[in-house]
C-alpha cells in the first residue's frame, strides 16, 4: 500500500514521474493544489499528496552549488526540494533580507501573491524543511568565497534560536550539510555549556555560529577572541519564541553590538578577500506575529522580502513598539489583522488525524493513563509526546508513570510487577539540568519506542523523527501552539495522530481551533473504558453510566489515591503539580480567558486529577508559599550569577 512506503520512496517515485512528463523548475510555481486523496485500507485516512510537499524540480535549479546539492542527495536523502525550499531558496540566493512566516492562512497567503516584488510564496506548514531552507544559501554563498574562507576569519553566519535543543538539532543538520566542505566550520554556544571550552572554540574560529541569546551576547562581552568582523548574516528562527521566552533585551544588545541592517560599514571594510562589497543579509522566521516580533523585523531587516505576509500591514504595525525588552507580549490589532483576518486558516499536514476527548477534570489522570496504557498494548514499539503546561506536572506524571505498577489485580494475572504503562518513559522541560536536557533529547530521537513527557520546550522546531502521536494533555493556549504541538508528528508527509484533552467546561475551545480551519473529531472514551478488564472480566457498562462512574475509572482512580499515599516524594511531586497547574491556568490570556476560567474549576477535581485526597486549598496553601520562596531563591541565585533573569521556564 502506498501510504506505507517510507517518504523518500515516495518522493522518488514521485518525481521519476514528474521527470517522465518533462516539468520545468518553473511548474511548482504553478501547481494547482489538486492533492490527490489517497483512501486508507484502515480508517479510511486521507492523505495529501507528496506533491503538497514537494517541488518537481532538483535543488541545483535553484542556483545551489552542485557539491551541495550532491550532499544533499547522496548523504541525507533529500531528492527534491520541498515546496518552501523551493520558493525562498532562491529568494535568500539574491542577497534579499527576507522575513519568513509560516502558519500563515490562505487568504494572507493571496495577500502576498499580490506584492509586487515577483515572488510565488508559499504557506509552509510544520516540518517542511525550514531549516535547510536558510542554512543551504548561506554554505551555498561562504563557500564561493576566494580564496576559501578562514577559521581565522570568524564568524560569517550567526543562527540564533530560542531553546538548547534547537540548537543542537540546527547544528546536526548543518553539520551534515558542510560534509564536503571542510574549510566551513560550524559550532554552537548555548546555555549550560561549559564557557571555557566555547571560548577555546571560538578563539580557533567558527565560521557558522548557532547560538541561543543569552550565551551568544555573554561571549560577545566577555571572549575577546571571538571575531565577528566578517558577520555577513544573522538569522533568528523562532523568533516569536525567542522574544516570547523573555529575549528581547538580549536581541537588542546583540543587535548593537553586532550593527543592525544599516551598519554595515564594519562588515564591508572588514570583509575578507572575496567576501568585499558583501552587505549584510538578515533573514527572520517566525511562526506569529505580533509588535515585538514587527520591532525586531524593523530593527534587522532592510526591505525584506516578506514571504507568507503582507508588508505594508507588517511596517504599519511596526511603528507601535518601542523596545522588544517588555513582559508584555502585546498583539496590536494590526497584528491580529495580519494573522488572523478573514477567518485565517492554519496549514496542517492533511494526513494529521486530528482527535479530542473530553474529560471531567476529576477523572484526568486516569483517562489519561488508560489511554496510554491501550496505544502501547496496541503497539508497543511507538514514539509518542505527551505536553503539559509545567515543569512539575511533568517531574509529577514522569515519576508517577516510571514507578505506578497498575491495579494489584492485573498484576497477580500475569504474576509480574510490571508497570502500568510499560514504555520507556522520557521527560524535557526547562528546568532540568543541561546535561539531562541532552541526554534525553538525544534519546528521543534515536529511540524506535518512547513516551516523552514535555512542556512546551518541544513544541517547536523540534524534529524527531517518527513521532506517532501527540497528546495534550493540558491545553495549549493560543491556537497557534495548538499547530506547533501537534506539528511534532506527520512530518513531511509521515501518518500521525494527536489528541486534544478539553474538559466539559473547556469545550469552546473546539470553536477556537475551527476558526482557523482547525478540525477535530471525538475520540471514542467510553468504548476505550469499556475494553479494560478489571477482576479479570471485561465490564459491559451501561450506556447511561458516566465517565467519572465508570467502574474502571473509580478502580484505577482508587488504585492511584492509595499509591500517592504510600510513597511521600509522589505526594510532595503531586502537590508542587497541583499548584502550579493552577497557577497556569489562571495565565491563559485574552478570548481564552473566557473558556479557561479558573473560577469554573472545581479545585477538589482538579486535586484528584493529581491523585490527591486532601483538600486543593490546604495543598495549595502549604506548597504555594514553597513554590514562592523556591522561585525567589532561584532569581536571587540568577541574579548572584549574573545569569538571566526573568527567563520563562518551559
Ligand atoms: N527536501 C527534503 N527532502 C526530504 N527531507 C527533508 C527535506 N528538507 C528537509 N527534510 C527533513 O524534513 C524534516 C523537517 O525539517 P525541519 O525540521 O527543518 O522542518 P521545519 O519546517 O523547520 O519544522 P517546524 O515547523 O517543526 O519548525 C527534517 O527531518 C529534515 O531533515
Amino acid at each position: 500500500m502506498e501510504f506505507y512506503l517510507g517518504i523518500h520512496e515516495r518522493m522518488n517515485k514521485y518525481i521519476a514521474q514528474r521527470r517522465m512528463h518533462n516539468s520545468t523548475p518553473e511548474d511548482n510555481w504553478n501547481r494547482g493544489e489538486a492533492a490527490t486523496e489517497i483512501s486508507m485500507e484502515k480508517g479510511n485516512i486521507k492523505k495529501k499528496s507528496i506533491e503538497d510537499i514537494f517541488a518537481s524540480c532538483d535543488f541545483s535549479s535553484l542556483g545551489l552549488h552542485p557539491a551541495l546539492c550532491d550532499q544533499l542527495r547522496e548523504r541525507m536523502g533529500f531528492e527534491a526540494p520541498t515546496l518552501i525550499q523551493a520558493q525562498a531558496i532562491p529568494v535568500i540566493l539574491s542577497g534579499r533580507h527576507v522575513c519568513l512566516q509560516f502558519f500563515v492562512h490562505v487568504s494572507s497567503f493571496m495577500n502576498v501573491l499580490c506584492l509586487t516584488c515577483n515572488y510565488r510564496l508559499v504557506n509552509a506548514a510544520t516540518g517542511t524543511g525550514k531549516t535547510v531552507t536558510y542554512l543551504a544559501p548561506v554554505i551555498h554563498q561562504l563557500q564561493k568565497c576566494d580564496p576559501r574562507i578562514q577559521r581565522s576569519d570568524g564568524t560569517f553566519t550567526l543562527v540564533l534560536v530560542p531553546t538548547h535543543e534547537l540548537c543542537m538539532q540546527v547544528y546536526e543538520t548543518l553539520q551534515k550539510l558542510l560534509h564536503r566542505f571542510h574549510w566551513i566550520v560550524p559550532g554552537y554556544i548555548m546555555g549550560g555549556e561549559n564557557r571555557l571550552k566555547e571560548k577555546a572554540r571560538l578563539r580557533k574560529g567558527i565560521s557558522i555560529l548557532v547560538a541561543t541569546p543569552g550565551r551568544l551576547l555573554d561571549h560577545l562581552k566577555h571572549t575577546s577572541s571571538f571575531v565577528h568582523k566578517n558577520l555577513r548574516s544573522i538569522i533568528f528562527d523562532e523568533a516569536d519564541r525567542i522574544l516570547e521566552l523573555g529575549f528581547g533585551r538580549e536581541i537588542e544588545e546583540i543587535i548593537d553590538i553586532l550593527g543592525s541592517k544599516q551598519n554595515m560599514s564594519e562588515s564591508k571594510e572588514n570583509a575578507v578577500s572575496g567576501a568585499t562589497g558583501v552587505v549584510r543579509q538578515n533573514l527572520l522566521l517566525s511562526a506569529t506575529l505580533n509588535e515585538k516580533v514587527n520591532h525586531l523585523a524593523n530593527i534587522s531587516l532592510d526591505n525584506p522580502v516578506m514571504i507568507g505576509l503582507d508588508d505594508k500591514k507588517m511596517q504599519s504595525s511596526n511603528k507601535q513598539v518601542t523596545s522588544l525588552d517588555s513582559n508584555e507580549v502585546k498583539t496590536s490589532e494590526r497584528s491580529v489583522e495580519v494573522l488572523i483576518a478573514s477567518n485565517g486558516e492554519y496549514k496542517l499536514p492533511a494526513q494529521l488525524n486530528q482527535r479530542y476527548v473530553k474529560v471531567p477534570c476529576g477523572s484526568r489522570l486516569v483517562v489519561l493513563l488508560s489511554i496510554l496504557k491501550n496505544l502501547f498494548t496496541g503497539e508497543a514499539s511507538q514514539k509518542i509526546v505527551v505536553f503539559f503546561s509545567t515543569c512539575d506536572a511533568v517531574d509529577f506524571h514522569h515519576a508517577l508513570l516510571s514507578r505506578f505498577p497498575g491495579l494489584s489485580n492485573l498484576q497477580s494475572e500475569t504474576g509480574t510487577r510490571e508497570l502500568f504503562v510499560g514504555c520507556n518513559i522520557l521527560k524535557l522541560h526547562g528546568n532540568m539540568k543541561h546535561e539531562d536536557r541532552v541526554k534525553t533529547f538525544n534519546a528521543f530521537k534515536t529511540e524506535k519506542s518512547a513516551l516523552l513527557l514535555s512542556t512546551d520546550v518541544s513544541a517547536r522546531g523540534l524534529d524527531f523523527p517518527k513521532v506517532r502521536c501527540i497528546i495534550q494533555y493540558d491545553s495549549p493556549g493560543e491556537a497557534t501552539e495548538y499547530v506547533h504541538r501537534v506539528g511534532r508528528t506527520a512530518r513531511l508527509g509521515e501518518r500521525g495522530d494527536s489528541l486534544l484533552f478539553l474538559q466539559p467546561i473547556e469545550a469552546d475551545y473546539l470553536r477556537e481551533l475551527k476558526k482557523h480551519g482547525v478540525l477535530l473529531t471525538e475520540y471514542p472514551l467510553l468504548k476505550l473504558l469499556d475494553g479494560f478488564p478489571l477482576y479479570g472480566q471485561k465490564y459491559h457498562v451501561k450506556k447511561f453510566v458516566s465517565i467519572e462512574m465508570h467502574p474502571w475509572v473509580l478502580c484505577l482512580q482508587k488504585s492511584l489515591e492509595s499509591f500517592i499515599l504510600t510513597e511521600a516524594m509522589m505526594k510532595k511531586l503531586a502537590q508542587n503539580a497541583f499548584c502550579s497547574w493552577v497557577r497556569a491556568y489562571s495565565a491563559h490570556r485574552g478570548d481564552l480567558k473566557s473558556i479557561f476560567m479558573v473560577k469554573k474549576l472545581h479545585l477538589g477535581h482538579v486535586a484528584k486529577s493529581f491523585a490527591l485526597k486532601e483538600q486543593p486549598s490546604l495543598v495549595g496553601r502549604s506548597v504555594q508559599k514553597k513554590h514562592t520562596a523556591k522561585r525567589k531563591g532561584e532569581q536571587q541565585r540568577h541574579r548572584e550569577g549574573g545569569g538571566l533573569k526573568k527567563k520563562r521556564k518551559t
